[in-house]
């Protein structure tokens, strides 16, 4: 059987929560946002693998200013688990950051404890300045005393996978964010 009915049969199980179109509509506005923030100063987009990845290769197209791109990996949801466990932290594809204004992309700020940890560590690489940018934000389960500086959407306590955001390494590639039908 091809891919294109495999991925039929996953998206099946998937009840969309935030469109495509609704999507691109919120990352333009904050690639405007940014756009204006940066003027004239050196930018580069720290992206976080995996879940950025769709998010970061848009939002980069949405600025209109010259910037770098750089990325960090980091993991704490790992297979099919809904709770965080331990972070992991892999910063060998790292630029150098020095001097410049670093706006840290990642898909979901949950927990908050991936974003916390990764800010952290960025500030030893004394960037001129550290902001967070990120697609949704779980306010009501934050743990941390951080708020992501960008967001697109606000989203409620459910577990979501698609625009790179994965459930035990599939649904990445949806281009839409939504809930799997068996974890609500
Ligand atoms: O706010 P938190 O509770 O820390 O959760 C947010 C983090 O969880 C996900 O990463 P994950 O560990 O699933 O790795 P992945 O991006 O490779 O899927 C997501 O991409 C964020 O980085
Ligand atoms: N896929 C996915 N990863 C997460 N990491 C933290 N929260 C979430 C979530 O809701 N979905």
């Amino acid at each position: 059987m091809g891919d294109a009915s495999r991925a039929d049969r996953q998206s099946d199980a998937v009840r969309p929560m935030i469109a495509a179109d609704k999507i691109a509509e919120a990352v333009r506005g904050l690639g405007r946002q940014i756009t204006s923030d940066y003027v004239d100063r050196p930018l580069t987009l720290l992206g976080v693998l995996s879940g950025s990845i769709m998010f970061v290769s848009d939002l980069m197209r949405q600025i209109e200013l010259p910037h770098q791109l750089g990325l960090i990996q980091a993991s704490s949801y790992r297979g099919t688990a809904t709770e965080p466990d331990e972070l992991s932290i892999n910063d060998e594809f790292l630029p150098n950051l020095a001097d410049r204004h670093v706006v840290l992309v990642d898909d979901i700020f949950d927990t908050g404890n991936t974003m916390l940890r990764l800010m952290h560590t960025l500030e030893r690489h004394h960037p001129a300045s550290l902001k967070s940018a990120v697609l949704l934000w779980k306010k009501d389960r934050t743990r941390v005393e951080l708020t992501p500086d960008y967001h697109c959407f606000e989203i409620p306590d459910a577990f979501v996978v698609g625009y790179g955001l994965d459930y035990n390494d599939e649904y990445r590639y949806l281009p839409y964010v939504g809930v799997v039908q068996t974890h609500e």
